[in-house]
């Protein structure tokens, strides 16, 4: 048998790949419908944020040089929203958190410190110190600064930054066109009744919303039956796609067809795999169009789909970050055989240690639900309780 590609080698190749066969259109659409995709243009402030200085508290407002320790009038209140008067001098101003400075002030206390005197002079209890409870102009961003680059992706939080300059257009890549196919005879969609031999298309589902999020456009090709000629005919008038995703049909089975006529007749990028489960993992291209071919059973859908799939796709869109977020933990269980693949378990954090799903069976999803991440065991080696494992949250993936 050939030897597995190490991961690393496979991720490599594959992002080459992706470099060579960038997505480069862009597009400009609203912010607010622009989770999930990437940046094509710096974010670049126009204007300082905040756009001027105002108060962190609830209070009052004073020029420091003012106070002799004698309680002040109160000759202005500030609400936020307001503009307010230059400051009397000798006074402070009754002012509110997020309310602008009057100009001539520069300190403020919170109300909790100060005395409010029979007259409605106030009296600061504490000692003073010039410029606190005050948010200078600029103090987040300075205008012409760069606050996302181009290549970011666009979550909540970025989004929330892009309004906070006022921006409500965004310049982002288009999004890949992803034909998603299945490929397998037993296969039915749901809400069909199932036959004999058959079983419902999970993979498919999975995918389409996990692209969806991945800012794709998802273009449902189907089941394809196991059979040669179709698989052929099939992948050819998907010719119009960014990627074919296919899921099935990459193994050595004789109902194999993806796989084998993407080996014969296609360009291959790279096939099987030192990782388990994903084993098969079919790349390349056929006739000219990018095709990753994923293993039908859905924990390695899964698993590939996350850890190829993905920073493949980002490449392609630009994105500058593409790894996922990993991290050390103790490992809660022992792992006594040593195998040849790196293997990737579903598992949940338990006390700080990695603790594993019962079954890991490739066929199975649905400890991929109870998990949340996923626990990297790498080839050759052999684990005691409490030596350290890598976890790769699943919400980093999917
Ligand atoms: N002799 C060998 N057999 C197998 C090997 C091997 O090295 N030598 N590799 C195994 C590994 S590892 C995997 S993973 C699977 C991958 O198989 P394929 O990619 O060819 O996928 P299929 O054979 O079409 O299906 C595998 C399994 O997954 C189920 N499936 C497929 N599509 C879906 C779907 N859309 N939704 C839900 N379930 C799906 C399918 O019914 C099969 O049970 O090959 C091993 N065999
Ligand atoms: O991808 Mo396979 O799991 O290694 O069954
Ligand atoms: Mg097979």
């Amino acid at each position: 048998m050939s030897a597995l590609l190490p991961l690393e080698e496979a991720l490599a190749r594959l992002l080459a790949q992706a470099a060579a066969e960038p997505v480069v259109e862009t597009e400009c659409i609203p912010a607010a419908a622009a989770e999930g995709r990437v940046l094509a243009a710096p974010l670049v402030a126009g204007l300082d944020l905040p756009p001027w200085p105002n108060s962190a508290m609830d209070g009052y407002a004073l020029r420091l040089a003012d106070w002799t320790g004698e309680p002040l009038a109160v000759s202005q209140q500030i609400f936020a929203g307001q503009a307010p008067v230059a400051l009397q001098p000798g006074s402070c101003a009754r002012i509110f958190t997020g309310a602008p400075l009057p100009e001539g002030a520069d300190t403020v206390e919170m109300q909790e410190n100060v005395e409010v005197l029979a007259d409605g002079r106030v009296r600061f209890r504490e000692p003073l110190r010039l410029g606190q409870n005050v948010r200078p102009r600029g103090q987040e961003v300075t205008s012409g600064e760069v606050l996302l680059e181009a290549g970011s992706r666009l979550g909540p939080v970025e989004l929330g930054l892009v309004a906070s300059l006022g921006v409500a257009q965004v310049e982002v890549r288009r999004r890949p066109r992803v034909a998603l196919l299945s490929t397998g005879d037993e296969l039915v969609e749901p809400g069909q009744p199932l036959g004999a031999g058959q079983i419902y298309n999970s993979n498919r589902a999975l995918l389409a919303a996990w692209l969806i999020r991945l800012g794709c456009e998802v273009l449902d090709a189907g089941i394809l039956p196991d059979d040669l000629a179709q698989t052929r005919a099939r992948l050819a008038a998907l010719g119009a796609a960014d990627l074919i995703l296919s899921t099935g049909g990459v193994s050595v089975g004789e109902a194999d067809f993806l796989g084998q006529v993407l080996r014969e007749e296609g360009e291959l990028t790279l096939w099987k795999l030192a990782l388990k489960p994903g084993k098969p993992l079919t790349c390349g291209h056929y006739r000219g169009t990018p095709l990753i071919g994923l293993p039908g059973n859905p924990a390695a859908t899964l698993v590939t789909a996350g850890l190829l799939v993905r920073p493949y796709l980002l490449r392609r869109l630009g994105a500058t970050r593409l790894e996922p977020l990993r991290f050390s933990v103790p490992a809660g269980f022992v792992w006594s055989k040593a195998g040849g693949r790196r293997e990737f378990l579903r598992g949940r954090l338990e006390q700080g240690r990695a603790v594993l799903h019962p079954n890991q069976s490739s066929g199975v999803l649905r400890s991929a639900a109870w998990a949340d991440g996923l626990v990297e065991v790498r080839e050759g080696s052999t684990l005691l309780e409490g030596d350290a494992v890598t976890f790769i949250p699943l919400s980093e993936l999917f």
